[in-house]
Parts: C-alpha cells; structure tokens; sequence
C-alpha cells in the first residue's frame, strides 16, 4: 500500500494538531509504526493511538476526577459498544422517562453515542477539561482504552467498570465495513479485507492488539479492585433477557419483580435492539459528537457473518493470536 504524505481525516482523534508540548516529548520516546494511511501510531500504555488520542489519555488521566457512582462502559471498536450504551442508559434512567412506559425516551431522538460520550475520543479530545459537573447522575461514560490505562485515573475509586467483547473475527469484519463509511475514498481508496487482516495479525492499529485491550479487561474482572463486569456480545445477542438483568444487577439497579411482570425488560430489549435504533431519523441522519455520522454505528450485527467474509486460513490465524494470548488465563472464545 502506498503511504501518501499529509493526509487529512476528518475525525479529530486520529488527527496529530492538537498535541503539547509534555505530549510531543512523551511521543517522541514512544515505538511508532505507520497505519493503514500511512499516518503514525504510537504505542501507549500497550496500546496504539494517533497524537491527539494520545494527548486526549493525558489529559483524561491528568484532569478526570472519578465520583463513586459513575459507570464506565469499555469495550475494542466494534464489539457492542453502540448497544452497551443503549442499555446501560435505559437501565440507570428508567425511573426518569416515564415509570411503564418509554415514549419519549431519550434513545428515540438522540445517538448512545451523544448520550454516553467517549472519554478519550470525544470528551477530552475536544477539550482538556470538558464540563462534567452537569450530567445526569449517575454519569455514563465509555473509553476503548485498556484496563490499565483507565485504571491509573479510577484507581482509588468504587465506580464501575462494564466492558463488552466480541469474538476477533466478527469485530475484524465490523471493522472492515465501518472503515469504508468513516475514512473517505481520497484518504485510503483500497480498502481491503488482506489489509485489515495485516494489521490484527501485525497488532499496530488504533487501540489493538484486540487480545490484549481483552485480556486486561478479563484479569480485571477476576479481581475486586474496581469492580469490573466483563460481558459478550455473543451472550447477549443468545440470551438479552439474561444479559440485561446482569447488567442492571450489576449496576445497582436491579429490576424490581413489578417491572420483570410488566415486562420493562423487554421494552428495554426492544427500545435498544439494532432494528428499533437503526430505523429511527435521529440514527439515520446526523453526526455524533465525536465526529462519526450514526448511521455508521449500524449495519447488521448478530453472530458469525465473518463466515461470508474471511478465508478459513485467516479464521485460523486470527484465532491463534487470540488463544495465544488468552493461553491459561480462563478465558475462551468459541
Ligand atoms: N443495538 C444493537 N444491537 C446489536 N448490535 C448492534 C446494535 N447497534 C450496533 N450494533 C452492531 O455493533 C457493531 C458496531 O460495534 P460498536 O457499537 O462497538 O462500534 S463502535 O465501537 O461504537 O464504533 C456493528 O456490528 P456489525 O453489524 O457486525 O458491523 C453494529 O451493527
């Protein structure tokens, strides 16, 4: 592929013009390769970003100062984050939008993504010290950043962490297709499948390795630091009534035997399901507040569509860095 000199992107994370001066120096000593564009990465804290991410981690880690009933929803690109949101949203302020009935829900009119913001590719990349005094309580945020590097910020602090993963293969080609709507044809004009594939298996790509952001969220799951809820997308697409209820469990806001009789958690289920959010105007139009147009966040979803996609050679190869990394730590995909 050819690396092509001053490209431009319009989402401003993957951007390198808003950096410090602490941040070029912390940069300049950082392992650096290029990406699919030929635009430099650097590795932080085990994972990889643009400059202005990685001034967005700064700033996050200088400035964000946890309160203990705040929800973190973690995840690699890809593997639910957009459904996570919903939920999680749905689940906290139910009481807010109308006891039985969810109407005139936030959810109808507005993207997760502009309701449960991004710390380090929205919030603090736009801003060193965004507001957050005035969100609702408790407040959402989401980060892809690896457990370790959130936790140098929460380490102190009893709020919770839910992370969301997916398997590798079917995260690869949800990818693949968000990559095709987010970086225009100017910028990068093959985008292959055998290029994407390069990249997971090389592990240098924006918040990879995949195994490892996984495997740092799984051993924080095992141990009662911060409490960390390690979810799958695969569980929740088999069984979302189930998988519901563990979150709200979890979060501290169980449903109550009056609303499982009403049948609130599957008016959640439906009010989040890709097929409610995906029709609506709010998703099929405009643009989220870290610059991606939401109907980007939607295409088909479900289990196993990289069958269509990747060769069985591919499937094995991903499949091995995966197990490789995983190799005794409890944690399996199937
Ligand atoms: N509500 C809901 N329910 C089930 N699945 C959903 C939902 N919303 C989005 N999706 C599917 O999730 C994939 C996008 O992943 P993320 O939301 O993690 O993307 S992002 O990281 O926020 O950019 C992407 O998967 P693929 O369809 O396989 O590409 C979306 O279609």
């Amino acid at each position: 592929m050819e690396a092509s000199k001053n490209l431009q992107t319009p989402l401003n994370f993957m951007k390198d013009d808003n950096v410090s001066q602490e941040c070029k120096n912390l940069i300049s000593s950082l392992p650096s390769e290029k990406d699919f564009m030929g635009k430099s990465l650097f590795s932080y804290q085990g994972s990889w970003y643009y400059p202005n991410t990685v001034q967005a981690i700064l700033n996050f880690q200088k400035h964000f100062r946890p309160r203990d009933t705040d929800i973190i929803l973690a995840s690699f690109p890809k593997s639910g984050t957009t459904w996570l949101k919903a939920l999680a949203f749905a689940v906290v302020h139910r009481n807010k939008y109308a006891a039985y009935t969810l109407d005139s829900h936030p959810l109808l009119s507005n993207n997760p993504h502009n309701l449960v913001r991004f710390l380090e590719i929205d919030l603090y990349d736009k801003n060193q010290l965004p507001d957050l005094e005035e969100l609702p309580l408790p407040r959402l945020f989401a980060t892809h950043m690896p457990f370790q590097t959130l936790n140098e910020t929460l380490r102190d602090s009893p709020c919770k962490v839910v992370y969301v993963c997916r398997n590798i293969k079917d995260v690869l080609v949800s990818r693949w297709h968000f990559r095709s709507k987010v970086v225009s044809k100017e910028l990068y004009s093959n985008n292959s499948l055998e290029d994407m594939f390069d990249e997971f298996i090389k592990g240098a790509y924006l918040f990879g390795p995949f195994q490892d952001q996984v495997l740092s969220y799984w051993k924080a799951s095992l141990v009662n630091v911060n409490p960390v809820l390690f979810m799958t997308y695969e569980e929740m697409i088999e069984k979302p009534e189930a998988q519901v209820m563990r979150l709200a469990d979890f979060l501290g806001y169980s449903f109550t035997e009056e609303e499982k009789q009403s049948g609130m958690v599957e008016k959640i289920l439906e009010l989040c399901s890709l097929s409610n959010l995906s029709n609506l105007v709010a998703n099929k139009t405009g643009t989220s507040t870290c610059g991606i147009h939401h109907h980007a966040f939607f295409r088909k979803g479900g289990v196993g569509g990289w069958k269509d996609y990747l060769t069985h050679d591919m499937a094995k190869k991903l499949d091995e860095i995966v197990e490789n990394k995983l190799q005794g730590s409890g944690l399996k995909f199937e």
